[in-house]
């Protein structure tokens, strides 16, 4: 835990075999590493060649000159303007998930449902849909060729944080890994081909992430396979969580029927909503997808004025500094959500928190994440859905949800809720 930053909010420690690390606590540090100097930095080789073995060169595993290139091709693709449109299809998705649990406690209605398994599901949907225009119905039980081959990739691959470890696998799982990858490499190539020719023959109008991609004409198919598998990831992995107790919701959630009318503005409503959204921002800080950041400084350079040799190996921690006490206040680490709602009820950008930099979860600068939009949008349509259809409570009141996961951070055992339908 952050508690007494030293040097500017650089905290020296040894990590394996005694090696001299950096711990970043400070804005000002912060902002020196993922902003000023953001490309004196890059991910560490070990978990760039681990993650490249099932990404290809997508965003994520660029650095330097290659990086600044994709990242301004890909750009538009994320504009505020795009994701505008998309909220149809997270709506529609997220009302999905409300009728197929329904059907389940229909079945049986004092059934107790572990969560995690529906938000998997929707999750994929979503990014199948928003992000490639392909409709993979895993909560209506379709079997998807790519999603069975991502799904079992998944499954295998449980691999360390890959800032933290070395990224080898036994050589068994790694020739399995090699075969899953390969098809789902296969798998995306023959989607992405299909969909230009589609494109080209029917001028198809696509809003998809990918149909934009697409239409720039920025991108090799080799390209596109790359970057489909980064989404697929980026998207489906830092996601399988979320939804959680929120009964005092409901009393402002939005009308069900006005959001059906396909006039209607979805993302204006649900953007203008100050608790849903103040709850979707506590969600966020206290439990960040990627609990912990790594970077190796690729020269030599500087931090607040701090001479940090090349090879020095840096973490920004997301957990620790969104919880932070000297940022947050005494209450860090409970869940407030009214922290971010002004005295005029509308929802603040900040918390509360003096400077950006306390909220680390999608991190900040040239390499934060550029599925922001994408993923805080559909994270309102999923909350803004689920608790106007469901009460929940856990199913036992006693348990404490344990948060663990390797890449991701996820609830360890997942969370059993108690649904019941609100009249
Ligand atoms: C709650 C959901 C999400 C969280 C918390 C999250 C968080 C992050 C973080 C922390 C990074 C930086 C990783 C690092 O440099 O160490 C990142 C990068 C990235 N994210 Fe997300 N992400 C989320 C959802 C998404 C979605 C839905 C997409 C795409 C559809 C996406 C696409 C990407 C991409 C492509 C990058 C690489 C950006 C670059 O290096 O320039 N993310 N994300």
């Amino acid at each position: 835990m952050l508690k007494q930053p030293e040097n500017d909010g650089l905290t020296h420690f040894h990590g394996f075999l005694h090696a001299d690390r950096l711990l970043l606590a400070s804005p000002a540090a912060l902002a020196d590493v993922l902003v000023h100097r953001s490309y004196d930095f890059e991910k560490p080789p070990w978990s760039r060649n681990f993650l490249r073995k099932f990404l290809g060169d997508g965003l994520l595993m660029t650095e330097g000159d290659e990086h600044r290139h994709q990242r301004k091709q890909i750009m538009p693709a994320f504009s505020f303007r795009h994701i505008k449109e998309l909220y149809p299809v997270f709506w529609a998705e997220s009302i999905e998930l409300c009728e197929v649990v329904k059907r389940e406690l229909w079945e049986q209605p004092d059934k107790v449902l572990d969560i995690g398994h529906f938000s998997t599901m929707v999750t994929l949907d979503i990014i199948g849909l928003a992000g490639l225009g392909r409709d993979i119905s895993s909560l209506r039980n379709n079997n998807d060729v790519l999603i069975e081959n991502y799904k079992g990739f998944v499954s295998r691959v449980t691999p360390p944080i890959p800032t933290m470890g070395h990224g080898a696998l036994p050589s068994k799982l790694n020739e399995r890994v090699k075969v899953t990858t390969g098809n789902l490499k296969r798998i995306c190539g023959e989607f992405g081909a299909n969909k230009k020719s589609r494109m080209k023959m029917e001028s198809e109008e696509g809003k998809d992430i990918l149909s934009i991609m697409i239409r720039s004409n920025n991108f090799s198919d080799d390209g596109l396979v790359d970057q489909l598998l980064t989404f697929l990831a980026a998207g489906y992995m830092t996601y399988s969580r979320i939804i959680s107790t929120l009964r005092k919701f409901t009393t402002t959630s939005p009308d069900r029927k006005a959001l059906s009318d396909p006039d209607f503005d979805v993302a204006t409503l649900l953007e203008s909503l100050p608790y849903p959204n103040a709850v979707c921002n506590e969600v966020l800080r206290l439990f960040p997808s990627i609990p912990v950041s790594a970077r190796l400084a690729s020269r030599d350079t500087t931090v607040c004025g701090h001479f940090i040799p090349k090879g020095t190996l840096l973490h920004v921690v997301p957990w620790a500094t969104n919880r932070d006490p000297a940022l947050w206040g005494s209450d860090s680490e409970k869940f407030v959500p009214e922290r971010w709602i002004d005295g005029s009820g509308r929802c603040t950008m900040n918390g509360g928190a003096d400077s950006n930099y306390s909220f680390l979860t999608f991190l900040h600068g040239p390499r934060n994440c550029i599925g922001e939009r994408f993923a805080r949008a559909e994270m309102r349509a999923l909350v803004a859905a689920f608790v106007g259809e469901f009460k929940m409570r856990m199913a036992d009141p006693e348990e404490k949800v344990r948060p663990g996961g390797r890449i991701t951070s996820k609830p360890i055992d997942g969370i059993r809720l108690k649904l019941e339908p609100v009249a």
